[in-house]
């Protein structure tokens, strides 16, 4: 949804709801046969970011996340919306606060799409044109052609079609909060990650309070700006962003579970710091042949990057080519190897590997900041445990 469409709509204008935040104070949940999904658990989510509870089966997700719109009730403790007391308030007006987005029960069969995206809108007693401009506007949002899939019902969509209206749906009335429950497990990975990918778009836009649950730890780091790591109980091993909770797992269970691969894991969630850059020597365009070879030798280097003459990328210098007349201009290779700054170190190996390439320049828009090879890229990696490089965006959302 974005903030034209809002604007444009006089009728929407109430419901940009800001995000507040959620605080589990003490809750509990015992169900009737004595078993304990959740003791005593204290949790605070912050207001427009999304926090991924994550764990192992039965460890207590699903109760936690039931409990905030009070599908489950809790035994004892409190939850607060907002720093308001919702423990005792009517659960149905509670739930139209809370957006709720499942994969399993997920749309309503035996109405379209459209109908189903309109439900909260039509229990909050919108109008009918109201509601058709915030269906279709949404439905855009989302990536559905209102035109093509509006009317159609929910047997008629993909898998990934299906999950995308029922984001829409659990979006309509611009709830504060959203709950959401493993969305994409039943999705192939090449659709998952698109469907990731996609909802960090939105959360990017939406800015909601989010409560998200996966067993799933590569979706965690991917998309969460904070992951709590529960055991038996509901208990809560670790609570940080991904970043942390890879570089500096809190006990054996956390480093278990997040996997022996934490390392690679990293490169997704650590961004590029300048200060991490190499910088070859640098020659431009129009320089001489012989001037170039002279500060590759000076520099006891085997190639230079070659710069414009606005200092934008243009490609490199072999210093086997790097003899007789003429100028770099006509030797240069193109330098196919590179990303934007704000990518991941992840992006920056990948695009390595993909080039066959022993470094990759990093550019801010076109102009040339520095590159990473596999030795900076290391040390790059090796700072972020110590928490100085700026983590990318599943990680910074906030
Ligand atoms: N209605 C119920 N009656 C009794 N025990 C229940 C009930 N619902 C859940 N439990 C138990 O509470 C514990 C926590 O369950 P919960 O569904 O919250 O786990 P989860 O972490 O979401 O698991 P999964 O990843 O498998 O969905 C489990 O031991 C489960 O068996």
């Amino acid at each position: 949804m974005d903030a034209t469409a809002q604007a444009g709509h006089p009728a929407s204008a109430t419901d940009a709801a800001p995000a507040v935040d959620i605080r589990l104070e003490g809750i509990s949940k015992v169900y009737a046969d004595g078993t304990v999904g959740v003791a005593e658990l204290d949790l605070a989510f912050a207001a427009g970011e999304l926090t991924v509870l994550v764990g192992p089966s039965g460890c207590g997700k699903t109760t936690t996340m039931k409990m905030i719109n009070r599908l489950i009730e809790p035994t004892t403790g409190r939850i607060l919306l907002g720093g308001e007391d919702v423990t005792r308030a009517d659960p149905e007006q509670l739930r139209r606060r809370i957006g709720y987005v499942i994969q399993s029960i997920g749309l309503f069969p035996h109405q379209t799409v459209r109908t189903n995206v309109g439900t909260v809108p039509r229990l909050l007693g919108w109008d009918k044109d109201r509601i058709r401009t915030r269906v279709d506007e949404l439905l855009a949002t989302v990536g559905l052609d209102p035109a093509a899939h509006g009317d159609r019902y929910p047997a008629q969509l993909s898998g990934g079609q299906r999950q995308r209206a029922g984001v829409a749906r659990a979006l309509a009335a611009d709830p504060p909060v959203l709950l959401v429950d493993e969305p994409f497990s039943a999705v192939d990975p090449v659709v998952r990650e698109r469907l990731q990918s996609e909802f960090l778009r939105l959360q990017q836009a939406v800015r909601k309070t989010i409560v998200f649950v996966t067993h799933d730890i590569e979706e965690a780091v991917r998309i969460g700006d904070r992951i709590a790591v529960m055991s038996q109980g509901g208990r809560v091993e670790q609570y940080a962003t991904p970043a942390e909770l890879l570089g500096r797992p809190a006990n054996d269970f956390v480093a278990d579970f997040v996997g022996a691969d934490r390392g690679l894991k990293r490169l997704a969630v650590t961004g590029i710091d300048p200060g991490d850059l190499e910088r070859p020597p640098v020659v431009h365009v129009a320089d001489g042949l012989a001037d170039a070879r002279s500060a590759l030798e000076h520099a006891g280097a085997r190639w230079a990057v070659v710069l414009d003459d606005q200092e934008n990328l243009h490609g490199w210098l072999s210093a086997d080519h790097a003899g007789g007349p003429g100028t770099v201009g006509s030797v240069a290779r193109r330098m196919e190897a590179w990303v934007p700054a704000d990518s991941s170190l992840k992006a920056a190996f990948a695009t390595m590997l993909q080039h066959e390439a022993g470094w990759v320049a990093v550019l801010d828009g076109d102009r040339f900041l520095g590159v990473l090879t596999p030795e900076s890229l290391h040390a790059a990696l090796r700072r972020s445990v110590e928490g100085t490089v700026p983590e990318t965006a599943g990680a910074t959302l906030a």
